[in-house]
């Protein structure tokens, strides 16, 4: 934050008839002395002050309008190329010279003001910051009686209501609500807006004055930069408030009546409330300053004591008939210098470019890991659910640990360690249900009544119990033990609907039979093998019990695929529906363009811009769902290539299970059990991309196109500051 006083700078009108009698001026010191005699006429006693003396920051007598920027502009506009609010504004009375200071005059391009060298530095400063991105915006405000109008507006002022709406944002400052802001992208554009903002001032004449504007302007450049090295979700904004105030007059001297008397009294009242505020500001422990008086004090309040690094230029005509009104503007003057602003530079952050810088750093971070991970040979880390292809891997990881075959495992993720322990806990309940169902019975029975079953579980047949096949010989092969006398064939039942425990159960029981099977395969070579079973009854036991996992795996996936697929229909038919929409206002366009007079044909009309901003904003809607589309295209791909390898490892497992469980029979699987998958919708495929028009390049153009209308009417005063 820079903490600094207003500056202030007096400029004299050059004059053949310098007041030398009533006016010392000294540059070296910057001082200016000034007398008036007393006037005898008010008696003996008479307490008139006589002398005055004022000192100032910079007095510019006799001075060229280079000299005059290079004192009053150069340092305010550099400042707000770096980021801060910057105010250059012109005091004075009537006719003393701030519109010759702010505008300059028309005769050569030498003599052009402050307000054109200031646009020529920002753009030149602009240009030689490369490695910022500027956006570059301009406004022009009247204040004329009281009400705000818009200058650069394509309605003309006597149109225009007057209701723009001064507001105080906490964040911005003052802004204008209503107020146009053009962007332009060179210093040539910038001057069309200050010159079609000119033709629209309110302009009278009068005895001292015949060009007297009669309103108070304010022409605004608003800057925003980002970086484009670092990074851009940072914004620095600011903004350059160029102000040529309406002249203090006496309207006696002035001659004024009717409509100019009128104005007159505004201008006086408004610039006695701007003399409040800033006797306000001047006074120490002044708590209230009357800011919300007028529109111009309101106007003024980042500008005057607020976040901005201000210069006041105080324009006198010193002559011996206007000493009155030169020594009124130089204790205004004296009155300004105490007034201190803080400076601060304004920075912000965009929300949508943090959007994705965040984005971004996910997906380099992402890649990051990936690269780590390839360095140090862990493969590739995934974040998301592990699919059944990778709990198989880890099954396989804990098998290996748990034989002893690796002695050290290696994790990438706590995600991996927790579904290493999942598969490590398969395998213990595995290895538990080797021990015989009694015992597993008794864990099983725990697990029922912990999960509040009443029931007690009771064998469903003789193959759920180890007791039903017999104690196996030493040297016995399968069937060789004992049977017991309860002994009878599998019971499909235990194909129907089960609990979660009844299916625990037999799923382990399961396990233990084919573990059983293979024991005694070893134990025995050339074995009896039990009798097969229909192949798709038995592929329904193997789903609901070995092959639980890989199924569930496989009908998440189904799930998830349906979803998607419904999702990817609806984003779809909304697609359709906007790009009908786009079509019918693309149309519309066209045909206005067609109707247009050739004459007119770069002028776009409110009905012509209307239906642009509408096809702006359905392109915008347009982007995203189609955004959206694509992410459900990959997604229901990605689900779809899930399903396929949970289908092929459920086939394969289950061949495996049934070859240990039923040896080389060769009864045929039916593949009915296995959907299809469906393909994309068909109405997605019928949409196309539209190409990106740049919407900003629209309201732009239409500023333009209004510039070049009404600079045919001002061509004279354009053609002598080009030149
Ligand atoms: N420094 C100067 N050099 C040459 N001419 C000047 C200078 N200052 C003012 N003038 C001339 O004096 C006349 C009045 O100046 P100007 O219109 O700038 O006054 P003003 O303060 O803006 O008056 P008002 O408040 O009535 O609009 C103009 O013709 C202008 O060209």
């Amino acid at each position: 934050m820079v903490k600094s006083a207003v500056k202030v700078v007096v400029r004299t009108r050059p004059t053949a008839s310098f007041a030398s009698k009533n006016l010392q001026i000294d540059l070296d010191q910057k001082t200016i002395e000034a007398f008036i005699p007393k006037d005898n006429t008010q008696g003996l006693i008479n307490n008139q002050q006589e002398h005055w003396k004022f000192q100032f920051d910079e007095i510019l007598h006799n001075s060229s309008q280079e000299d005059v920027y290079d004192i009053c502009g150069r340092e305010v506009v550099h400042s707000v190329s770096e980021g801060y609010n910057g105010t250059i504004l012109a005091y004075g009375q009537t006719g003393a010279g701030k519109t010759y200071t702010m505008l300059g005059g028309q005769q050569a391009y030498k003599f052009r003001g402050v307000i054109p060298r200031a646009i020529s530095q920002l753009f030149h400063e602009v240009q030689s910051k490369p490695e910022l991105s500027y956006v570059i915006r301009v406004s022009y405000a009247e204040i004329y009686n009281e009400l705000i109008y818009d200058l650069i507006s394509p309605t003309p002022p006597s149109d225009q209501s007057g209701s723009i709406m001064i507001q105080d944002d906490p964040k911005y400052g003052i802004t204008l609500r209503g107020l146009s802001q053009s962007i332009v992208n060179t210093e040539e554009e910038a001057l069309n807006q200050l010159f079609e903002g000119e033709t629209n001032r309110t302009i009278a004449a009068h005895l001292l004055n015949k060009n007297s504007t009669r309103s108070h302007c304010v022409y605004t450049v608003h800057l925003e930069s980002r970086s484009r090295v670092e990074s851009s979700e940072k914004v620095t904004i600011s903004k350059l408030n160029l102000v040529d105030l309406a002249g203090s007059e006496r309207t006696k001297k002035t001659g004024s009546e009717g409509l100019t008397l009128t104005e007159a009294n505004y201008i006086n009242k408004s610039l006695s409330y701007l003399e409040q505020v800033v006797i306000a500001l001047s006074e120490r422990g002044r708590e209230h300053v009357p800011y919300r008086q007028s529109k111009l004090t309101y106007m003024l309040k980042d500008s005057i004591g607020g976040n901005s690094k201000t210069l006041m230029v105080a324009n006198i005509w010193p002559e011996p008939n206007h000493m009155e009104e030169t020594i009124s503007t130089l204790r205004f003057a004296t009155r300004m210098m105490r007034v201190s602003n803080e400076a601060t530079i304004n920075v912000e952050l965009d929300p949508a470019q943090l959007i994705e810088r965040y984005k971004r750093e996910i997906r380099d971070l992402k890649q990051e890991l990936a690269m780590h991970d390839t360095l140090a040979n862990r493969g590739r880390i995934v974040y998301e659910p592990y699919t059944p292809e990778q709990q198989y891997q880890q099954q396989q990881i804990a098998e290996s640990f748990l034989d002893g075959d690796t002695d050290e495992v290696e994790f990438d993720s706590l995600r991996q360690v927790r579904e290493l322990f999942i598969q490590m806990r398969n395998i213990y309940r595995r290895a538990l249900s080797r021990l015989g169902a009694s015992d597993f019975k008794v864990r099983a029975d725990k697990e029922v009544d912990r999960s509040g079953s009443s029931h007690p579980k009771e064998p469903k047949n003789i193959e759920e119990s180890d007791e039903g096949l017999g104690d196996e010989e030493n040297f016995g092969g399968f069937g060789l033990g004992r049977a017991n006398p309860n002994a009878k064939p599998m019971d499909t039942s235990a194909l129907e609907p089960r609990t979660h425990f009844m299916q625990a159960e037999e799923e382990e029981i399961n396990i233990n039979k084919s573990i059983s099977f293979e024991e005694n395969k070893k134990k025995s070579s050339g074995s009896q093998r039990k009798q097969p079973i229909d192949k798709n009854q038995a592929f329904m036991e193997f789903k609901n019990v070995d092959g639980r996992d890989i199924n569930n795996a496989l009908n998440q996936n189904r799930e998830d695929h349906k979803d998607r697929k419904a999702r990817l229909k609806e984003v779809g038919a909304r697609i359709n529906r906007i790009k009908s929409e786009i079509d019918e206002c693309k149309e519309k366009v066209e045909q206005i363009r067609r109707n247009k007079p050739s004459e007119e044909e770069d002028v776009i009309d409110e009905e012509e811009f209307e239906y642009i901003k509408r096809l702006k904003d359905l392109k915008k809607v347009y982007r995203t769902e189609y955004d959206q589309m694509k992410n459900l295209k990959e997604e229901v791909n990605m689900i779809a290539q899930s399903i396929e390898f949970s289908r092929e490892r459920l086939i394969n497992e289950f061949e495996t299970w049934y070859e240990r469980k039923f040896g080389g029979a060769t009864m045929a699987l039916s593949r009915e059990n296995f959907g299809t998958l469906s393909e994309m919708p068909a109405n997605m495929e019928g949409i196309e991309e539209i190409d990106d028009v740049d919407p900003d390049a629209l309201a732009f153009i239409k500023a333009k196109n209004n510039v070049k209308t009404l600079h045919k009417a001002k061509k004279a005063l354009g053609s002598t500051l080009k030149k």
